[in-house]
């Protein structure tokens, strides 16, 4: 068997940090959104991101981040990349990434969930469901939170996303219940004629409107991947794949080997460093999500950017421990401009950062027509080959 050129492979999944400049944002009503050139200009050029601006952040896009110019000469490669998948949520665009782009689109549900399917879960539960509809998943504990403590009804609420999220209070429901609700309504959505992409736990706690705070114990549901991914064809062909985030819930541990559980941005970014000092040879694939969750979807940029310049920190960490041999991918999933309006994501072109110690050229990789060449070119490292997406290996020398 032909050496893979690079023997562990990191990629980085900043969640919901888009570039703007989607082709199809039209279709989403998404225009002008531009998740980083939007924080750049909210923060008046006082947004610092140092490591990524090296390996080239302002580079990729048409117009650099205000604050950060572009380098003179980057690190490494970058370039953006085009989703082709029908949605804009988390599992389409993980799913693509790993050569598995979601053609049909998934059901959404502006006015809420189907009777049939609500009153299967009230019976199974027997808990009275109350809001359904869409909503902001903090106000929706705000304004609901403490009548579900006094009833213990379940919260069911959507999004602009194919996603089904129950909200409980942890005092009130206990979690192993929660999961168990989650689990069965997972079952009332797999299709044929409702497929939601995920059914999400959502847990808070406190004692009142005012100070409730949701839960790490957040657990995705997601389809089962409806076909194979490069997680299914790295581990099958003996590699390791480690997931680290809500990755493997994403995939519903398909393929993965080994899966960390995250707390938070840093807490995952102390996960990505216990896994660089591990000896494997495979694919370790990260998710960030606090950009998304906290930031993203609470239009916060003030705290999106302070998130930012905390990841950036950690990743001059990163930037040090990579072994020669090693390739470090940062990419996004989709956007979430928090300058833009409504609360859900958008649909924008991700970044694509590529680098290793050994790399002696850099460039540009220029904009990749779908997120799956990243899939394809982790799976041609390891001579593999991919069923979407073109690889860009060859440039990374
Ligand atoms: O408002 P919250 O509960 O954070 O919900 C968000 O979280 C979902 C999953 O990322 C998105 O579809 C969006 O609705
Ligand atoms: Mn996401
Ligand atoms: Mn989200």
């Amino acid at each position: 068997m032909t050496e893979p050129k690079f023997k562990r492979v990191f990629a980085i999944v900043l969640d919901s940090v888009g570039t703007g400049n989607a082709p199809d944002a039209a279709k989403f009503d998404d225009e002008g959104a531009d998740t980083l050139g939007d924080l750049g200009h909210a923060w008046q050029g006082a947004l610092k991101l140092p490591n990524l601006a090296k390996l080239g952040l302002s580079n990729l896009r048409v117009k650099p981040i205000e604050g950060i110019p572009a380098a003179d000469k980057p690190l490494g490669w970058y370039g953006r990349m085009d989703e082709i998948s029908a949605g804009k949520d988390s599992m389409d665009g993980h799913w693509e990434m790993m050569g598995l782009p979601v053609e049909k689109e998934l059901s959404t549900f502006p006015d809420g969930f189907p009777d049939e399917i609500i009153e299967k879960i009230e019976q199974y539960s027997g808990r009275p469901v109350i809001v359904n509809k869409p909503y902001s998943g903090t106000q929706v504990i705000h304004d609901y939170g403490e009548r579900q403590m006094d009833t213990g009804e379940l919260i069911i609420y959507t999004s602009g996303d194919s996603v089904m999220q129950i909200a409980a209070h942890e005092d009130v429901i206990p979690l192993e219940e929660l999961y168990d609700i989650c689990r069965y309504a997972r079952t009332l959505v797999n299709g044929p004629e409702y497929i939601v992409g995920r059914v999400i736990a959502r847990p808070f706690v406190g004692p009142d409107k005012d100070h409730f705070t949701r839960t790490a114990n957040r657990h995705d549901f997601s389809l089962e991947p409806t076909g194979k991914t490069d997680l299914d064809l790295l581990h099958e062909a003996g590699y390791e794949v480690i997931a680290i985030g809500k990755t493997n819930d994403i995939f519903s541990g398909r393929g993965i080997d080994q899966a960390y559980h995250n707390e938070s941005n840093m807490d995952g970014m102390d996960h990505v460093d216990e896994v660089l000092e591990k000896d494997f040879t495979g694919f370790c694939f990260t998710n960030l999500v606090d950009f998304d969750t906290m930031y993203g979807h609470r239009r916060d940029p003030k705290g999106f950017g302070q998130a930012l310049m905390d990841f950036d920190q950690r990743l001059g960490h990163v930037l040090n421990a990579l072994r020669p041999d090693d390739l470090l991918l940062i990419t996004a999933d989709h956007g979430n401009d928090p300058c833009f309006k409504g609360t859900d994501h958008t649909r924008e072109e991700v970044p694509l950062l590529a680098w290793s110690p050994k790399m002696q050229t850099s460039g540009s990789l220029g904009v990749r027509s779908t997120y799956a060449d990243l899939g394809a070119t982790v799976l041609d490292n390891f001579n593999l080959k991919a069923s979407h997406g073109t690889s860009f290996l060859d440039e990374l020398n």
